[in-house]
């Protein structure tokens, strides 16, 4: 059943299109992730959907009701920020009974016991919020904004202040949080691994637009475009012949992490090393490869390899996708790939 629907929703700002024309359905208990790089217009949709920004065209509607023209009190929906904006000189469990105190719910001490249970942080209620860690203080803004029960929660960034483990830890008992609630939530994130790792759904958005969604694994097998696949990580992108060397199942273009192009002795193909460059586990390597071009790839540490060194390559299926045309629109078609892409440099040597 659809809970949101986001319908041709455009916003401006001083004639610069930061949201333009997105469509998008989520469904009830649904989390969809948006992802896109910084300045994507992520957060303006976000915003949009919350009723903070004035649309210059198109609507939102709840359960098939238009609400566009709705405040923001009215939607009955929770906001969390990326630096979850709790009260500093109260308590965990005065910053969770806020919103039950607003909503005017009485036996809000029951209510917040099971809330910090659900982020783990039972027995946590008395402490005040600056002695806790920054992902603490998350789990507390968590707790607090579902604390009414929204129809929904819109979280934008809720993890990126946190450093990267923590981030990873966070982003697995988010989703766990989310589905165990049944929370229907849209939430903004620059950061593949995060959104894969929370999403049920995965919404791309590059330059204001919306260009992909698709489960993760859809999204990652399947980018629909060069551009998508560059934004996930793909560091190659190759067509034609050189795809065909490579993947020779493929009819129209393909996308390759570094880590699918690995220097192997006796590799099924030869190469010549352009440039290595150290790293934990042996090296990043960029290759001239025989009939493809130059690609990035990967050394391990057991095998050095320099600059003029004469390799043999492997490649990995794992780090390879067949690049779809994505079911918005963004058709790949097997010519003019490089031409949105600068990581194709080479590849058409
Ligand atoms: N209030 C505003 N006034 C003017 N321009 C704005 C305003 N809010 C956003 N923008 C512009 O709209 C575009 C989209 O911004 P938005 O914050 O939605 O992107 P984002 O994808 O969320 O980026 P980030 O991840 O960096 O927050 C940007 O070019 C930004 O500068």
């Amino acid at each position: 059943m659809t809970a949101l629907s986001v319908e041709g929703v455009t916003v401006s700002f001083d004639g610069t299109t930061a949201v333009d024309a997105v469509t998008l359905d989520v469904a009830a208990g649904e989390v969809l992730g948006i992802l896109g790089p910084s300045g994507s217009g992520k957060s303006t949709l976000l915003r949009s959907v919350a009723g903070l920004e004035r649309l210059d065209a198109g609507r939102v509607r709840w359960h098939g009701d238009d609400i566009t023209a709705l405040p923001v009190h009215r939607r009955g929906f929770a906001l969390m920020f990326q630096d979850g904006q709790l009260f500093p000189h109260r308590t965990v469990e005065e910053n969770i009974a806020y919103p039950l105190r607003i909503a005017g719910e009485r036996g809000g001490s029951g209510r917040v016991d099971e809330l910090l249970e659900l982020v783990g942080l039972a027995g946590f209620g008395r402490r005040r919020v600056t002695e806790l860690s920054g992902g603490e203080q998350q789990r507390v803004a968590l707790a607090r904004s579902l604390a009414a029960r929204p129809r929904m929660l819109l979280l934008d960034e809720p993890l990126s202040a946190l450093d990267r483990e923590l981030r990873e830890r966070l982003a697995g008992d988010l989703r766990r949080i989310l589905v165990d609630t049944g929370t229907t939530a849209v939430f903004v994130t620059h950061d593949q691994d995060e959104a894969f790792a929370v999403s049920d759904r995965v919404a791309v958005m590059i330059a204001g637009r919306l260009v992909q969604v698709g489960t993760p694994a859809e999204v990652w097998r399947r980018p629909g475009s060069a551009q998508i696949a560059r934004f996930l990580g793909y560091t190659t992108v190759l067509e034609g012949a050189a795809a065909r060397l490579v993947d020779p199942g493929a009819s129209g273009a393909i996308a390759l992490r570094a880590s699918a192009v690995v220097v192997a002795d006796g590799g099924q193909i030869t190469a010549r090393v352009v440039r290595s460059t150290p790293a934990v586990d042996g090296a990043r390597v960029r290759l001239a490869v025989d009939e493809i071009g130059e690609v990035d790839g990967v050394a391990g540490a057991g095998l050095p390899v320099a600059a003029g060194d004469v390799v043999g390559v492997r490649f990995d299926a794992v780090g390879i996708a067949r690049l779809g045309s994505s079911p918005l629109g963004g058709v790949v078609a097997s010519r003019g790939v490089a031409d949105d892409s600068p990581l194709v440099d080479g590849a058409r040597a």
